[in-house]
């Protein structure tokens, strides 16, 4: 008869793997496949994923693969070397730290009798659980679809039937396929007109704060590389410091002062993480677009992890994809970027030596420790020196009764002199000397009476 099951996109459809479950996580390290990071440090990454979604690891593992076996990537004896380790470990799920087709992971999960994700899957879960803004949901949902999507075509052409995978298909049926297949369809269609709607608002309010008279410094850097821990640091709150990855897929903004600068706003971006799935990288950069209206981009990075060069590098290429930064100084209207050189405590002593010599040679690199708060004032200083670079001094003249506009001279800038000249007109005015950086002149002069 086949009973239809409806399509239902409300009720924890992005939830696949549930807390605490006990997993087996997996590295395939495929011959002649290139990656941005070696096998042992693409286990790691797997693993502080699969822990930053509650996952217990019970077992990790690199496997090496010659050949891909179509039907399940891995060779038999390998599965069986899975197999084994699940049963000891007493795993009920198994994360596959790469891509598998709709058909090796319906096998794969066939074989070893418990529940298969891939890369994707894994990456899909911690955005659904992370996303906190409207435009970060729409996006995570419409990447989930993709994946869903592209699923069930694949899985259509290669089989009779469908069993097990993600649950929403009833009967057998092109027809049922076909009507799947258009719901989400349609669902994706509605998403990307939400999208763009939110996409609207938030270029407003982006627009409403460039003209905010405060200066915007975007924190950016590979996940785990301590961001949250130097923005609670800098902000003095607590705002999300826990050792999860991603702790952060959408901006966190909190206004902080600095020693030279009244106050700036700091905002927090979402971790990058190595080889993201083309799917995913619209649902990530829908979060970074924040970072294009810095005045200055605090590069956090993590220097104890051996993979940190290899980090920056990947950084530094979405940045300049971003049109924001290039790594370069003096290049255009890059965004100046200071890099942060955390976890100093972690260091050997000769280690942290070489890194003190390096960064004594780089003004835009400053060593320090988010936890210990070693360097925390130099980053502080130079972050004001960037922020009231290019400062000149102006001579503003207002009508005395634009108290507020005279007040945000005395905030913003450096006063020099301030008298009231009487030309024996009609009204007094008031002759301020300040000193201002362009943009800070912009800001000024963008005010509202
Ligand atoms: N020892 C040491 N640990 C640090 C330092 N900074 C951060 N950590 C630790 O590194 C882990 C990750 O820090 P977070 O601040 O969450 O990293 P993040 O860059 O915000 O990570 P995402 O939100 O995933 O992008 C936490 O366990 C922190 O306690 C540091 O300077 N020294």
């Amino acid at each position: 008869m086949g009973r239809r099951r409806r399509l239902s996109f409300d009720d924890n459809l992005l939830s696949e793997v549930s807390r605490g479950a006990r997993a087996v996580v997996v590295c395939p390290d495929i011959r002649g496949q290139q990656h941005d990071l070696d096998a042992d440090s693409r286990l790691a990454e797997a693993c502080g994923l699969a822990l930053a979604i509650g996952i217990v690891v019970a077992d990790a593992s690199v496997i090496p693969v010659r050949q891909v076996k179509p039907g399940t990537l891995f060779g038999s004896g390998q599965v069986e070397n899975i197999a084994t380790a699940c049963e000891q470990h007493e795993a009920e799920l198994v994360v596959i730290d790469g891509a598998l087709s709709a058909i090796q992971q319906r096998n794969l999960e066939e074989s070893l009798r418990r529940k298969v994700i891939d890369r994707t899957g894994l990456i899909l879960e911690i955005f659904g659980e992370r996303a906190a803004t409207a435009e970060g949901r729409l996006q995570v949902e419409l990447a989930h679809l993709d994946y869903q999507q592209s699923r069930l075509v694949r899985s259509w052409t290669h089989l009779e039937r469908q069993r097990g995978g993600f649950g929403f298909l009833g009967g057998p049926g092109e027809t049922q396929i076909e009507a799947d297949r258009r719901m989400i369809r349609q669902r994706m269609g509605r998403l990307r007109k939400e999208l763009e709607q939110v996409r609207k608002t938030r270029a407003l309010h982006r627009e409403r704060r460039s003209r905010a008279p405060w200066p915007v410094i975007a924190l950016v850097g590979y996940t785990n590389a301590g961001k949250s821990t130097l923005f609670n640091k800098l902000t003095g709150e607590a705002v999300m410091a826990e050792d999860l990855l991603f702790a952060t897929l959408d901006p966190t903004m909190r206004s902080v002062r600095l020693p030279g600068v009244e106050k700036v706003i700091l905002s927090d971006t979402v971790g990058f993480i190595s080889d993201l799935p083309t799917q995913l990288v619209a649902a990530f950069r829908a979060t970074l677009e924040e970072v294009t209206g810095a005045d200055v981009i605090v590069h956090v990075r993590d220097m104890a992890n051996p993979a940190s060069a290899a980090q920056k590098a990947q950084v530094l290429a979405v940045l300049g994809d971003l049109g924001v930064a290039n790594g370069e100084e003096g290049q255009g209207d890059a965004i100046p970027v200071v890099e942060a050189w955390n976890k100093t405590d972690l260091l050997t002593s000769p280690e942290h030596d070489r890194l003190i010599e390096s960064a004594q040679l780089d003004e835009n690199s400053v060593p320090i420790s988010a936890v210990t708060g070693e360097g925390v004032e130099a980053l502080l200083t130079r972050l004001d020196a960037l922020l009231t670079a290019g400062a000149k001094v102006h001579e503003i003249v207002l009508p005395a009764a634009s108290g507020q506009k005279i007040a945000w001279l005395h905030a913003h800038g450096e006063v020099i002199e301030d008298d009231v000249v009487d030309e024996g007109g009609e009204e007094p005015r008031r002759r301020v000397l300040v000193r201002l950086t362009p943009k800070e002149l912009g800001r000024f002069e963008s005010l509202v009476d």
